[in-house]
């Protein structure tokens, strides 16, 4: 790389890094302490905060991974509070997460979009990061449709391949590290809840349906996602380990999501694009890179989108269908 090149990209990076700090200024301590965990009334006065400025009342929640925030550009009809205007939100930090909560419709079915998620490694606790899953349900939403970009371990995938997510390894969880933390709101969900069902099966077997309609089969797998805490990408060895553990796929986030969701008895789908193939061998001298990331989220945005209206049209025709594997609050 040239000097001149390097030079920009570091005037680019201090760009975005005195954005995202512009951001949080008005925060004045980020840090994983669990003092002031959120409350049911704290969650149901944001809930109202939306409910008052918005007509629609969306049934379904959608959360957009890095790079793939045009599928909250695609909603009709949409009203957007970017994160700062929301009483208690924290605000997004990460490029390709525009930080801003949409509102609109697919296929006009109302939809309650995350236009950017919370990521531990931005310095938030799991239960703020996965705040905004509680403010869903309150507002009316039962079905999360959860997207992500990961690294790509099981050797079959390639970048652009879009891994259904059927189960997860909760690896921040193992020590100890849960959005679920804390003494337990009764009204959320049970303090002890079941996770083999986390992933709805009716839902994940109508998404390799959908992709069969838009000929996306060849690229459509399903497998196994694991969190790591970030923000580095991982080590060799890290990886070693996890494809031994059975992982297909890995990334840092969406697994807080999903346990605070299946807690309170919304009906899960979770998809990963692979944006990278992961580097298990020293003799390969690739790196992961955000940017890379960001760029395969950009060349898949319109297949994506199709997938996502597909889903979406499909829980709005068949939602009754699933009620049987929810367990109410
Ligand atoms: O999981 P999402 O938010 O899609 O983002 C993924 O991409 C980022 C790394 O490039 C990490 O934040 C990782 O979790
Ligand atoms: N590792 C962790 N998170 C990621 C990756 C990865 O390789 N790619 C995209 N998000």
């Amino acid at each position: 790389m040239s000097i001149n090149i390097l030079k920009e990209n570091n005037v680019r990076n201090n760009r975005l890094n005195a954005n995202a700090l512009k951001k949080v200024k008005h925060i004045s301590h980020i840090s994983h302490n669990n003092e002031n965990f959120y409350t049911y009334e704290l969650i149901q006065s944001i809930a109202k905060f939306l409910l008052d400025r918005i007509n629609i009342r969306p049934k379904i929640g959608i959360i957009c991974g890095s790079g793939m925030g045009t599928i909250a550009d695609s909603l009709t009809d949409r009203h957007i509070f970017p994160y700062e205007t929301i009483p208690h939100f924290p605000v997004s930090t990460v490029p390709g997460h525009e930080g801003r909560l949409v509102f609109g419709c697919v296929n006009g079915i109302p939809i309650m979009c995350m236009q950017g998620r919370f990521h531990y490694y931005e310095g938030y606790p799991l239960w703020k990061c996965a705040m905004p899953i509680r403010v869903m349900k309150l507002v009316g939403v039962t079905h999360l449709l959860a997207t992500n970009a990961a690294g790509g371990l099981n050797p079959d995938f390639e970048v652009g391949d879009i891994m259904i997510i059927k189960d997860h390894i909760n690896l921040m969880g193992f020590a100890g590290n849960n959005p679920l933390l804390g003494v337990n709101e009764d009204r959320f969900g049970p303090r002890f809840p079941p996770m083999n069902k986390a992933y709805n099966k009716k839902l994940r077997e109508a998404v390799h349906g959908a992709a069969k309609d838009l000929n996306m089969s060849s690229i459509v797998k399903e497998g196994v996602y694991s969190v790591i805490g970030g923000p580095n990408f991982e080590t060799v060895a890290e990886l070693n380990m996890l494809r031994i553990c059975g992982v297909d796929a890995v990334g840092m986030s969406t697994v807080h999501e999903v346990i605070t969701a299946h807690h309170c008895g919304m009906t899960v789908i979770a998809f990963s694009l692979i944006t990278n193939k992961c580097v298990t061998n020293y003799d390969d001298h690739s790196e992961a890179k955000h940017s890379e990331v960001m760029e395969a989220a950009a060349e898949r945005a319109p297949l994506i989108r199709s997938l996502v209206s597909k889903i979406v049209s499909y829980i709005d025709e068949n939602h009754l269908i699933c009620t049987d594997e929810i367990f109410s609050p």
